[in-house]
């Protein structure tokens, strides 16, 4: 089943299949299957509590799965922890809180990654942290530290750092949420810039106009199931399960 492809021939770059997880009894996850193609982009959205953390943090194994596959570009998740390095390196994460180091300057928590776990010369760490700061526009903010800078400038920079690693994958958790409102479009901003460069992009995310422009699918969960997905006209103008329609009229 994992290596069927899609009609296009395009294989999936990521593969959930009858996926659950457990937190003790609790069963948070329910039989999660998601295939998602290079380049797409896909906004998960549910109530809180419904388990949309929880599955994009167990596609880079910051969470384990206890049932079903997950593979990414290829290569299954399991406990082997090269496997484990090896997706890692390939899947890059934003959350809500930066989790910058707050004792480094912003070039410093950028060129981190780079000179420690690619062994990357310094100079040529910080030629990338710079182009990054560019795309991310930001560079005149390098030598600061994140305490001197916005919320919404210290997302741009978590969002610099996940890119410096060269991922080919993208995971946003809520990366807006925790922003005042005047700094989340800064963010979307920089967000829909990455999806115009090709980013395959998996987005937690309440902002449903991002959901609408940026968006190939839209993925809404509850109670730890995918209960619906859609590409964004039909799911916003014409979703199918009651469970979508409540969520819908109550955020929209
Ligand atoms: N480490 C953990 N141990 C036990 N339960 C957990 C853990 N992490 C999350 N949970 C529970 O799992 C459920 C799903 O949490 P998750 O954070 O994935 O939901 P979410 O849809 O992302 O919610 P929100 O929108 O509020 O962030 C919640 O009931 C949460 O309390």
């Amino acid at each position: 089943m994992e290596d069927a492809g899609t009609q296009d021939g395009r294989k999936p770059i990521i593969e959930i299949i009858e996926m659950h997880k457990w937190f003790d009894e609790f069963h948070v996850l329910k039989d999660i299957n998601l295939r998602v193609l290079p380049q797409e982009k896909i906004v998960v959205c549910g109530p809180s509590g419904s388990g949309k953390s929880t599955m994009i943090r167990c596609i880079n194994r910051l969470e384990e799965h206890q049932r079903g596959k997950i593979i990414v570009n290829g290569t299954e998740l399991t406990r082997d922890l090269k496997n484990i390095e090896k997706v890692r390196a390939e899947v890059g994460m934003v959350f809500q809180h930066f989790n910058l180091f707050p004792h480094l300057t912003i070039l410093d928590n950028l060129t981190l990654g780079p000179i420690w776990v690619r062994k990357m010369p310094k100079k040529e760490a910080e030629e990338l942290a710079m182009h990054y700061l560019e795309i991310v526009r930001i560079p005149e903010q390098a030598n600061k530290y994140p305490g001197q800078i916005s919320g919404g400038q210290q997302q741009r920079v978590a969002i610099a750092r996940s890119l410096c690693m060269k991922p080919e994958i993208m995971l946003f958790d809520e990366p807006t949420s925790a922003l005042d409102p005047e700094m989340i479009k800064e963010v979307l901003d920089v967000m829909v810039d990455l999806a115009k460069e090709g980013m395959t992009m998996i987005v937690v995310t309440h902002e449903m106009g991002f959901a609408k422009t940026v968006a190939d699918r839209v993925i809404f969960m509850d109670y730890g199931e995918i209960v619906e997905e859609n590409e964004p006209n039909a799911f916003f103008d014409n979703p199918q399960h009651e469970r979508t329609q409540l969520f819908l009229s109550q955020i929209l």
